[in-house]
């Protein structure tokens, strides 16, 4: 009966095209599938704003590696009914954008959350229903300062995404038809929660030694200390994913090759600490320790981790500070 169900599914929505993009969060992440997608969808692509949010974005617009884009912004009742949502702000600004999310989405929205981590999709379901969500995540360096955002699209990866259960559904065959020809760079997958947690255990193996020591890339290859860290952070993640069914032991650790990384890049959970912003920890450690607690695993460095960076930003924020 389930089977059937879906087969009518998919062949009603045979050859349905993407033909209405909205974007929630035109920050370094967002603005690199607002430029990629922008030629393509002309006043189809909306960036979703309300407020002082919306009034700055049109006064200001965004300039993406150098060039002004002059943008189409609705707020989120404005862009009820678009055809895809692709969520990209930072985790602390998940909770508070639901509502704009639930706004949105009608019977038919597929979403997209381009966020780090292992858990937005969870979230965000949790209010508008998993049948929306379609899991991805993206492989990019991007800064942003302000309304300027940069990055390299030369050595961009760019966007994975595909079912949990990696069928070739209609809706990501729609997506690819709407990727195809645009800027945006991206990849099929069919095993997309390993390719999500092994970004999750990247992430959490090399953003958080470098930002507790303040380091930049190089410090991994120059001390056995600071990658032993590294190590012992990843093997918690490795052991998580195992006890929730995913095997990443054989996903290619990260390889810093001086041609592609500089020794003196700063992983984004650095850069927030050197802007005196509060990083996205609850969605790296955080997450994992709460994960660990409920699989029984122990997950003491991660644990460590947190703490750590919670009081660097509570440093930050001027709550102590004996120089
Ligand atoms: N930067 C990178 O290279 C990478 C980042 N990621 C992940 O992507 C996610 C986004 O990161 P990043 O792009 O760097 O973050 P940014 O802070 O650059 O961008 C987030 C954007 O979201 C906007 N925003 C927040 N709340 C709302 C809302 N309610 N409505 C509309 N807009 C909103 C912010 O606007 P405002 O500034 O006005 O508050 C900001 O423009 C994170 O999970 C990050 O870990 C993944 C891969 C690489
Ligand atoms: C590691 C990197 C740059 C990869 O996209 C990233 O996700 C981050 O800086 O947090």
């Amino acid at each position: 009966m389930i089977i059937s169900n879906q087969q009518d599914n998919e062949m009603e929505h045979l050859n349905k095209r993407i033909q209405t993009v909205a974007v929630l969060g035109a920050g370094a992440v967002g603005c690199y599938l607002i430029a990629g997608l922008a030629p393509k969808l002309g006043e189809n692509l909306w960036i979703i704003a309300e407020g002082s949010r919306k009034e700055r974005l049109k006064k200001e617009g965004l300039t993406i590696n150098d060039r002004q884009l002059s943008l189409c912004v609705k707020t989120p009742q404005e862009a009820k009914g678009a055809d895809l949502l692709i969520v990209a702000v930072k985790y602390g600004s998940l909770e508070g954008s639901l509502d704009a999310i639930e706004q949105i989405v009608d019977d038919e929205t597929i979403v997209m959350s381009v966020m780090n981590g292992v858990d937005s999709e969870e979230i965000i379901g949790h209010r508008i229903g998993m049948q929306h969500m379609m899991y991805s995540m993206i492989k990019i360096a991007s800064e942003r300062t302000g309304h300027c955002v940069r990055f390299n699209p030369e050595v961009t990866e760019g966007v994975y995404f595909g079912e949990a259960d990696g069928s070739l559904s209609w809706r990501v065959a729609a997506i690819e038809n709407l990727f195809n020809d645009s800027g945006v760079r991206f990849h099929i997958s069919e095993d997309i929660l390993k390719k999500i947690w092994a970004k999750y255990a990247l992430n959490i193996s090399m953003n958080l030694p470098q930002a507790i020591i303040g380091c930049g890339l190089g410090g991994y290859r120059d001390s056995a200390y600071v990658m032993d860290i590294s190590t012992k952070l990843k093997d918690e993640v490795v052991a998580v994913a195992l006890a929730v069914g995913i095997d990443i032991r054989e996903e290619k650790a990260a390889s810093f090759d001086g041609r592609t990384v500089s020794p003196k890049a700063r992983f984004s959970t650095l850069q927030d600490l050197d802007a005196k912003r509060h990083t996205e920890v609850d969605m790296f450690s955080g997450v994992l320790v709460r994960l660990g607690k409920q699989l029984g695993i122990p997950t003491p460095y991660n644990a460590l981790a947190l703490d750590i960076i919670k009081a660097l930003e509570e440093k930050n924020d001027g709550r102590f500070d004996y120089q």
